[in-house]
């Protein structure tokens, strides 16, 4: 054993620690999973990390090394809050955290006039540092040759090419991470290469290198941008988004019609094999009505979510996002919202809640919180199994021409969601913060082909969410629900189902008054409460309160049909309305708070939220009913 690493067995705790840094869209969270085993997200466009996150990796030795994952930069002059995060780190600003031992810079080798430029600033901070020379597959099949022992002696640090997306593509830099560690504490701060900050300086520098360690393969002709003028023409890369968009919810319904059967056919089978085998009692009615018929119901719903990401996860993998972004721009501009909220606007399909947190990458604060305020009105995929639940009973199984009308009801309830966010943007610009349009600056990634590998671990990840939240917190409301809808039990010689006489049934009475206007009856004024939590509850909600309320015999074994034969069409579509703008996420109010760092805004948007909500259902309600639905 070298004294070297004596010395640093004895001060064991805290680990030797790195960081990734580097431009964005370089492949540092793709490097980062490799390392740690990890499974943060990663994508084929800038600004996907926004926070630290910090794992451990093994060295082949044994030992551990903990390594953080940081946003990109492109300079040490941060821009944007999530600049800002990277630099604080690796300065050790940040309250509570020490800097890093060590810096990994990580760089794109088929971007290194952009990407060394950062390089060399990380330099001037004279930390112990190694350069991961990543997406060297890429940069072999463009014809690029570096010279990696040249480089190293250029930039006067270790320089190990990496391959973040094959599976062993982190050996070479594990190894250096070995080498540097074993001389690590006898290693002083490397030495200072007089390099000026002046962008013009640097730049020089930056040609210097280049010119010495890299040969330019003879004019390359990227593929791209024979693509590009399809799909960022501004008639036909119109088209071309409409027309992939429009695809994605005809799938959802179109698709997932067989594993959302067996699903179904799975939960009704366990529902009777329990009936079957318990005596008739509170438990089973809590197993029954409550589990199976609560959590079950929104299970059911996995299929389509996991279609949703499928192709979600395609987009983002293969490089169109930002050129989406391009295109709309304009669009976007006119209603007052930067081309930058695009995709945090598009992550919000997802969910409100990584949206929201991508809006670090705006730096103008007024863009930036018009933007958070509108995200929450971006259809999450919580809101797909309502939305699913109301057009599987209401809207029939029919094609119009090539279309699914189910799809395309569920294509105009996103449009609505999107509709509704430019308006309300426009309104919030023009009312109350005015800032000029600024055009859009985005880097624009090569195209590539998604990876297998981060698709299935990208599925394998969204359904380990869903499924979390089914057995967690929506397990927990229908426990809770079941027992609110079971007790006081009815008293003697009662008539009507049990759950009337309940306190569930008290409260939905009482608000069966704020909310009949709108069309909804105490069933689903019921299921809005525990909704309130997350939006799909309502679903199981409505489940569990149906389940008990069909008195003894008729036990609802889908939801389906009982509400297609209790509500009318505009109590249906009112409930629709009401889903499209409702702030039914307690998580997304929080994370507002945080983000803005006072209460004031997510106040502000529970309360416009519910405004609008209120007044849309109560249109589409009267507005049904007097059509004759
Ligand atoms: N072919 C190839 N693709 C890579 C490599 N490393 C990363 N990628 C791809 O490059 C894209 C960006 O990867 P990320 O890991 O998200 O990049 P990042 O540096 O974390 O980006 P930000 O978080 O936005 O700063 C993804 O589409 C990856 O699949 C590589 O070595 N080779
Ligand atoms: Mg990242």
């Amino acid at each position: 054993m070298s004294s070297a690493e004596q010395n640093l067995k004895s001060y064991a705790p805290p680990l030797w620690s790195v960081a990734l840094v580097g431009n964005p869209n370089c492949g540092k969270t793709a490097l980062f999973n490799l390392l740690t085993g990890a499974r943060q997200k990663v994508a084929n466009y800038a600004g996907v990390t926004v926070e630290r996150k910090a794992g451990q990796a093994r060295l082949r030795d044994g030992r551990l090394v903990s390594v953080i994952d940081l946003p990109g930069a492109y300079s040490l002059t941060p821009a944007t809050p999530d600049e800002q995060v990277t630099l604080e780190f690796i300065e050790g600003r940040r309250a509570g955290e020490a800097a890093p031992d060590a810096i990994v810079a990580v760089v794109d080798a088929t971007n290194l006039r952009m990407n060394l430029r950062l390089v060399l600033e990380l330099k001037r901070l004279g930390r112990p540092m190694l350069v991961a020379l990543n997406m060297a597959d890429v940069a072999r099949e463009q014809g690029l040759v570096i010279d990696v022992a040249k480089l190293s002696a250029e930039l006067g640090c270790a320089v190990v090419e990496t391959v973040a997306v094959k599976h062993d593509g982190h050996l070479r830099l594990l190894a250096q991470l070995e080498t540097q560690l074993a001389t690590a504490s006898s290693t002083p701060a490397a030495e200072l290469h007089a390099v000026s900050a002046a962008p013009a300086q640097l730049q020089q520098e930056v040609r210097r290198i280049l010119a010495a360690a890299v040969v330019q393969p003879a004019r390359f002709q990227r593929f791209h941008h024979r693509i590009d003028t399809w799909v960022m023409h501004p008639v036909w890369g119109l088209a071309i988004l409409a027309a992939v968009l429009f695809l994605i919810f005809q799938a959802v319904f179109s698709w997932a019609n067989l594993p959302m059967d067996a699903i179904k056919a799975g939960m009704a089978g366990l529902g009777e094999w329990v009936t079957a085998h318990m005596a008739e009692g509170p438990l089973r009615s809590l197993l029954v009505d409550g589990v199976l018929a609560g959590a079950g119901g929104v299970l059911v719903f996995l299929p389509q979510i996991l279609i949703l990401f499928f192709f979600i996860l395609l987009l983002e993998d293969s490089g169109y996002l930002p050129r989406a972004a391009f295109l709309l721009d304009r669009l976007m501009g006119t209603v007052g919202l930067s081309g930058r909220a695009f995709i945090p606007l598009l992550s919000s399909f997802a969910c409100a809640i990584p949206g929201i947190m991508a809006t670090r990458t705006i730096a103008n604060w007024r863009d930036r919180l018009a933007t958070i305020m509108v995200a929450p009105l971006m259809t999450c995929s919580a809101r797909l199994p309502v939305y699913a639940l109301l057009i599987g009973a209401f809207v029939p199984e029919r094609s119009v021409g090539w279309f699914n009308l189910r799809g395309l009801t569920l294509f105009g309830l996103y449009v609505a969601g999107v509709v509704s966010a430019m308006a309300v943007a426009w309104l919030f610009k023009r009312l109350w913060m005015k800032s000029r349009y600024q055009p859009l600056m985005l880097e624009l990634p090569p195209y590539r082909v998604p990876g297998l590998r981060n698709l299935v671990l990208g599925l394998a990840e969204r359904a380990r969410i869903f499924l979390r939240r089914v057995g967690g917190i929506i397990f927990a409301l229908m426990v809770v629900l079941w027992f609110l809808s079971s007790y006081p039990a009815p008293p003697e010689g009662a008539t009507g189902p049990a759950i009337q006489y309940s306190i569930a049934g008290w409260l939905g009475q009482a608000l069966q008054h704020v909310f009949a206007p709108i069309g909804f009856n105490w069933q689903i004024s019921i299921a809005l409460v525990p909704g309130l939590a997350a939006r799909e509850v309502a679903v199981g909600a409505l489940g569990t309160v149906y389940a008990l309320s069909a008195a003894g015999e008729g036990l609802a074994d889908s939801l389906t049909p009982v509400i297609a034969q209790g509500w009318s069409l505009a109590t249906a579509y009112s409930l629709l309305a009401w889903y499209v703008f409702a702030p039914q996420c307690i998580s997304t109010l929080a994370v507002v708070k945080r983000e803005t760092n006072s209460w004031r805004y997510p106040l502000l948007m529970a309360a416009y939220l519910f405004v609008l909500a209120y007044a849309a259902a109560f249109v589409t309600y009267r507005v049904t009913l007097w059509l004759g639905g």
